[in-house]
C-alpha cells in the first residue's frame, strides 16, 4: 500500500493512495474522467516502480505535475492553477455579474465546479428574500424586474436621463445591501462563495469589501446582440426553465441597455470583463485571472490534500 501524507491546518495526517482520489482532482483540470482514471493507474504504477511506499502530498503532486505535461502542457497549467487556489487560507468570493441572459449562473456553476465551491447564491434569490421584507410601498423598485424598475420610478428621471438606466441603478442598489450581507456573512464565517447575477454592477458594492484580495468580480458581456437573444431561447428549452421567453424578448432592449452600462461600469472600476462566446474560455480566463491576484503566493497556504 502506499500512504500519502499531507497537512490539514497545520495537523498532519496519512491517508492511503487513492486513484478515485487522484482521478477527481484531475477531472478539475478539465482531465476527462475514463482518461482522468487512466493517468492516476500511471501515477500508481511509477510510485510502485521506484519502491515508494509514503509520499508527501508536494512530491506527489510533483508526479502529476510530470504526467500532466506529457499529456498536455495545457492542462498541467490548469491543474497547477486550480491547486494555487485551493491551497489559499481565505475564503474566495467571487462576485459575476453581467445582464439577464448573458450566461452568469451557467458560468457560476462550472466555476464552483471546477474550483470545488459549495455555496452559490444568485442576486435573484437575495432579491426574492429581500423582496418579502421590503414592501412594494417602501422599494418599488425591488419588486419590479432590473429591466422594468423604471416603470415605478417615484420621481420620474429629467429628460436627459435614460429611465431604464435611472430604474435599473435604483434596483441594483437595493439588491446590493442584500449582497453584500453575503460576502460580509461568507467572510465572517470563512466560506468561498459564488454570486452571480444582474445585481452584481461594480461600484454598487462597499469599497471595503471590493478591496480585499479575496474577493473578486467579474462583469460577462457578449456584444452580438443576435447571440445575446439566442441564450433566452436556449434558456427556455431547459427542462426546469419557467420564465417566458416572450418576456425577455419584449424587453431586450432594455436588458441591452442595462448591459452596456454595467460593462461601462467595469472599465470604470477596472473589473474584468469577459466574453461571454464559449464556456471553456469564459471559465480559463477566469480562473487564470483568480490565479494571479487570489491564488498568488502571499496567500498559498500550507499544503492540503
Ligand atoms: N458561453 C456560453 N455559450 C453558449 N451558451 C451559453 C453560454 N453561457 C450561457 N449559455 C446558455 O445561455 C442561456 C442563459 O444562460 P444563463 O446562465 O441562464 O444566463 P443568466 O443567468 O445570465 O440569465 C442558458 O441556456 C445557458 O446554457
Ligand atoms: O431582474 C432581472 O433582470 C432578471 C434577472 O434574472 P436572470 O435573467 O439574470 O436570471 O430577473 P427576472 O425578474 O427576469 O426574473
Amino acid at each position: 500500500m502506499i500512504l500519502v501524507e499531507g497537512t490539514v491546518n497545520g495537523k498532519k495526517y496519512t491517508e492511503p493512495f487513492s486513484k478515485g482520489v487522484l482521478s477527481r482532482s484531475l477531472t478539475r483540470a478539465e482531465v476527462g474522467p475514463n482518461r482522468a482514471y487512466a493517468m492516476a493507474a500511471i501515477i500508481e504504477s511509477k510510485l510502485k516502480e521506484n519502491n515508494i511506499t509514503k509520499i508527501s502530498v508536494d512530491e506527489l503532486v510533483e508526479y502529476i505535475v510530470t504526467e500532466l505535461k506529457k499529456e498536455n502542457p495545457l492542462i498541467a497549467e490548469k491543474y497547477i492553477n486550480w491547486r494555487r487556489i485551493r491551497q489559499s487560507q481565505e475564503p474566495l468570493i467571487i462576485l459575476i455579474g453581467g445582464a439577464s441572459g448573458i450566461g452568469t449562473s451557467s458560468i457560476a456553476f462550472e466555476i464552483a465546479n471546477r474550483l470545488g465551491i459549495k455555496n452559490m447564491v444568485s442576486t435573484d434569490m437575495i432579491r426574492e428574500v429581500m423582496r418579502k421584507i421590503v414592501s412594494k410601498e417602501l422599494s418599488p423598485v425591488i419588486h419590479e424586474s432590473s429591466y422594468t424598475a423604471c416603470n415605478v420610478l417615484r420621481v420620474p428621471p429629467p429628460p436627459e436621463y435614460d429611465a431604464i438606466i435611472v430604474g435599473y441603478k435604483s434596483h441594483v442598489e437595493t439588491v446590493s445591501v442584500g449582497v453584500e450581507a453575503v460576502i460580509e456573512r461568507a467572510l465572517k464565517e470563512g466560506i468561498s462563495i459564488i454570486i452571480e447575477g444582474v445585481h452584481i454592477v461594480p461600484g454598487f458594492i462597499r469599497e471595503d469589501l471590493m478591496e480585499k484580495d479575496n474577493v473578486v468580480m467579474f462583469t460577462l458581456s457578449l456584444s452580438n446582440e443576435k447571440m445575446h437573444k439566442g441564450r433566452f431561447y436556449s434558456r427556455c428549452r431547459q427542462t426546469w426553465a419557467r420564465r417566458p421567453l416572450q418576456r425577455y424578448l419584449e424587453h431586450f432592449n432594455a436588458i441591452r441597455k442595462t448591459q452596456n452600462y454595467i460593462v461601462s461600469q467595469a472599465k470604470t472600476y477596472d473589473v474584468p470583463v469577459i466574453e461571454n462566446i464559449d464556456v471553456i474560455t469564459t471559465i480559463d480566463s477566469i480562473i487564470k485571472y483568480i490565479t494571479k491576484t487570489y491564488g498568488g503566493e502571499k496567500n498559498v497556504g500550507k499544503q492540503e490534500s
